[in-house]
């Protein structure tokens, strides 16, 4: 009997294991302790949002997920964050492959300035990810397919990327993230350039995201954070207050500053 109800405790387990384990993440810009302490285990194929007040620390930390800020000089990470059991910051990894691994979609739709294939194609490309031309189409199908676009563009795989509206360019940016077959989907406030309806479509592709991959979206909309995530963490004054399920950050939640930013009485 007991026997039983461990592997299914196992079954359940490994559904809704920690893609990502972070471990007392602290991050300076020079003299600025922008990220204090921070300890989170971020779920394989769930939603994690990220929520807090301006200037708290989510897009600081989110950015440690896949060594952005390796990129800014002034910029200090200490603690240990391990994707799937192994230590992101080890020596031996290589930020770029990490970064196919661990894609990141930004708050403004960047496409390249290069044709809506060209875009998809090129991480695959550089990753070596395809054998022929033929892969190649494949890939870029399926990663538009995924990403809720095909339809409106396979007519035009030729024009510029920069040629589609922002929602358009919203999802290509996501295509070209799903195009390196990533595990984890890093999003930046995702819609905060984009119009109610190309919102909707991107919420909606977000769900559909978490069946294959480990989604943590930063976010100012507090009905977005409910509407798309199943785990959300509140950061304040670079401090994670509380992580939980969505649906009790939004309903009861154990910190009366949780509480407060929530319901709109500050942030
Ligand atoms: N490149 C940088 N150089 C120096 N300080 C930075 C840099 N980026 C962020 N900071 C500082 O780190 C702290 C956290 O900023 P961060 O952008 O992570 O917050 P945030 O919660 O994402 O804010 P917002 O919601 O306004 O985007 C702030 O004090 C900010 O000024």
């Amino acid at each position: 009997m007991n026997k039983t109800i461990t592997a299914e405790a196992q079954i359940a387990s490994n559904i809704v294991s920690a893609k990502i384990s972070a471990r007392k993440v602290n991050v300076f810009y020079g003299d600025t302790h922008a990220i204090k302490d921070v300890s989170i285990e971020i779920l394989d194929r769930s939603v994690t949002a990220f929520i807090g007040p301006s200037g708290c620390g989510k897009s600081t930390f989110l950015r440690c997920l896949n060594r952005m800020n390796d990129t800014i000089d002034i910029c200090r990470v200490e603690g240990t964050i391990e994707l799937d059991g192994h230590d992101i910051y080890d020596a031996s990894v290589d930020p770029v492959q990490l970064r196919a691994r661990v894609g990141m979609v930004f708050q403004k739709p960047n496409p390249f300035p290069k044709s809506i294939y060209d875009n998809i194609a090129y991480g695959p490309k550089i990753h070596g990810l395809a054998q022929s031309k033929a892969d190649l189409d494949g890939i870029v199908e399926s990663a538009l397919r995924r990403a809720a676009l095909w339809e409106e563009v396979k007519d035009r795989l030729a024009a510029p990327g920069t040629g589609l509206s922002g929602g358009q360019q919203q999802r290509l940016c996501i295509a070209r993230a799903i195009a390196t077959a990533p595990e984890v989907l890093l999003m930046d406030e995702p819609c905060s350039a984009l119009d109610p309806i190309a919102t909707a479509q991107v919420e909606e592709l977000i769900d559909e995201l978490r069946k294959s991959y480990s989604v943590v979206i930063v976010t100012h909309s507090m009905q977005q954070a409910a509407r798309v995530s199943q785990k959300t963490a509140f950061f304040h004054l670079g401090l994670m207050l509380e992580y939980d399920d969505t649906s009790k950050i939004f309903t009861n939640p154990d910190h009366e500053k949780t509480q407060a930013y929530i319901t709109g009485r500050f942030g």
